[in-house]
């Protein structure tokens, strides 16, 4: 049984985009605009530093920069989970040791990039990231940009440790979810990745969920999320459906994170575009923007009306 609370955990936590001025630097007080939307939002967490939040596109200064910022924004009110995952091992442990002296409330890693990793090699990474601070551990699971696939043997041996307390699991196997749920045990949490597969993520075992299309749709995931609370399956199914068709939408834009930005820029949140090589929208897709726009809007209107 953890020692640590890992409720705080559980729900909606959004994977905080990168926040850029016209310049392409860091935009802190745009940062605290963001932060301060979800909050509002009533999102459980933040995920920072993440996939969504280009962490491995910024030097270790400029990800300090954003956490520091965020912490002081809503430190006090979400869950923040800080994502310190970098090709380095020093830097993660870096990144850790500031995540600790903020206040975030836990540190991630995904296993270190670039170089093929033996098992033993990522364990002793997540290893001095674990050893750097007193935060708990949730490991970062994304075989499909690391390359590195995590055998339930090293998860069950990892989460031996009190300080691990769960997954965040982006693969897209709802059985491989569950059969990490069943190495870790009841304690254990298991965060949901892939944002088409929330519904069926928590139904096969997934305590919450950690997603990077949230960011523009809070409110729908939220709405799934009461309804399956409520044992509403079939709204919560109508409701991920429609996320879906959202989701089917924005991967059909030049990047991902480029269509949320542009989204989020027409509800007045000016975050600058990705950065190279994630590439932005261009004048070409602004009237689809525009369209998706208003369907999310109209679908967020539904669902907290
Ligand atoms: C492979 C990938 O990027 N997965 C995303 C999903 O949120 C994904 O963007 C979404 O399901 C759309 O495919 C997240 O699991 C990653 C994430 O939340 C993050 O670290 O930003």
């Amino acid at each position: 049984m953890t020692t640590y609370d890992i409720a705080r955990f559980k729900g909606i936590t959004v994977a905080f985009y990168a926040v850029y001025n016209e310049q392409g630097a860091i935009n802190t007080e745009a940062i605290r605009r963001l932060a301060r939307y979800y909050a509002q939002s009533g999102v459980q967490g933040l995920y920072v530093g993440g996939s969504s939040g280009e962490g491995m596109l910024q030097s270790v200064e400029e990800r300090k920069l954003v956490l520091e910022a965020v912490m002081a924004e809503v430190g006090s009110e979400l869950t923040v989970i800080a994502h310190v995952g970098a090709p380095a091992t020093q830097d993660s442990v870096a990144l850790a040791i500031h995540a600790a002296a903020v206040g975030a409330h836990a540190v991630s890693a995904v296993p270190a990039i670039y170089y093929r990793l033996s098992p033993q090699s990522v364990e002793a990474h997540w290893q001095a990231i674990i050893d750097a601070t007193n935060l708990p551990f949730i490991i970062y699971h994304i075989p499909q940009t690391t390359g590195f696939h995590l055998s339930t043997s090293l998860l069950t041996k990892m989460a031996e440790q009190d300080k691990v307390i769960g997954v965040k699991i982006s693969a897209e196997s709802t059985f491989e979810l569950q059969q990490f749920k069943a190495a870790g045990g009841p304690d254990f949490l298991v965060l949901n990745g892939p944002d088409e597969q929330y519904l069926a993520g928590r139904s096969i075992g997934a305590d919450g969920g950690i997603g990077g299309t949230y960011g523009v749709m809070p409110e729908l995931f939220l709405k799934i999320e009461k309804c399956y609370q409520q044992g509403n399956m079939a709204e919560a199914q109508k409701w991920q459906f429609l996320v879906n068709e959202c989701i089917v939408d924005l991967l059909s834009f030049p990047s991902l994170y480029g269509a949320c930005k542009a989204i989020l820029k027409l509800r007045g949140y000016d975050i600058g575009g990705p950065r190279l090589p994630l590439l932005p929208v261009t004048d070409n897709d602004a009237e689809r923007i525009e369209a998706l726009n208003r369907k999310i809007e109209d679908l967020i209107a539904l669902a907290t009306e």
